[in-house]
C-alpha cells in the first residue's frame, strides 16, 4: 500500500495562496492586496480584494494618486480585508477568533473594523508601509486590542 504524501502545503500556505489569487483580480495599477478569512476549523469564511464598490463602474475611474481628493483613488476604493469581511455571508459570530490572511499589512481603518469583526489573528505577506503613521496606527490598535499579527513568507 502507498503512503500518504507528506510534502502538502501548511494551512497558513494555503489561504496565503487564497489571498494571493483574490489579489490578481485587484484592478489598482500600483498595489494589489487579497484577503482570506479562515475559522478555527480551516474553513473559508470570505475572500476579498481592493476595489471600487460595485456600483461603481471602474473603467471610468481614476486609478492614481491626487492632490485632489475628488480624483483620488484612495478615496474611493475599498480595502481588501474590508471586502473580505462584506462578502461574508455568515453570521458574524462565527468570525470570532478567525484569521484573516492578508498580502499586505492593513491600514489602521481595516485594523479597527477587522478588530470589531472579531478576528483574533492578522497573517501578513508584506509590509510596504512598514513604518509609516498609518502602519504604526495599525500596529498600536492591534496590539492594543490583543490581536497577535504574523509574518509568512511563501515557498517558490
Ligand atoms: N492593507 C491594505 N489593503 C488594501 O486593500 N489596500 C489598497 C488600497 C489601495 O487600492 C491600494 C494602496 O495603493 P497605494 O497607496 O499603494 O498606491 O491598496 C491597501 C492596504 C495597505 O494598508
Ligand atoms: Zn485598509
Amino acid at each position: 500500500m502507498p503512503g500518504k504524501r507528506t510534502d502538502v502545503i501548511s494551512w497558513d500556505e494555503f489561504f496565503m495562496r487564497v489571498a494571493v489569487a483574490a489579489s490578481l483580480r485587484s484592478k489598482d495599477p500600483n498595489t494589489q492586496v487579497g484577503a482570506c478569512i479562515a475559522d478555527t476549523n480551516h474553513r473559508i469564511l470570505s475572500v476579498g480584494y481592493n476595489g471600487t464598490p460595485s456600483a461603481l463602474n471602474d473603467d471610468e475611474f481614476p486609478w492614481g494618486t491626487d492632490e485632489d481628493p475628488l480624483h483620488d483613488k484612495h478615496n474611493y476604493v475599498i480595502h481588501a480585508e474590508a471586502n473580505a469581511i462584506l462578502n461574508y455571508r455568515g453570521s458574524l459570530k462565527d468570525m470570532t477568533g478567525a484569521t484573516v490572511y492578508v498580502t499586505l499589512f492593513p491600514c489602521h481603518e481595516c485594523a479597527k473594523t477587522l478588530v470589531q469583526a472579531g478576528i483574533g489573528e492578522v497573517v501578513y505577506l508584506d509590509d510596504k508601509y512598514d513604518g509609516t503613521e498609518d502602519n504604526l496606527i495599525s500596529k498600536n490598535i492591534l496590539q492594543r486590542c490583543g490581536i497577535a499579527y504574523r509574518q509568512i513568507a511563501l515557498s517558490e
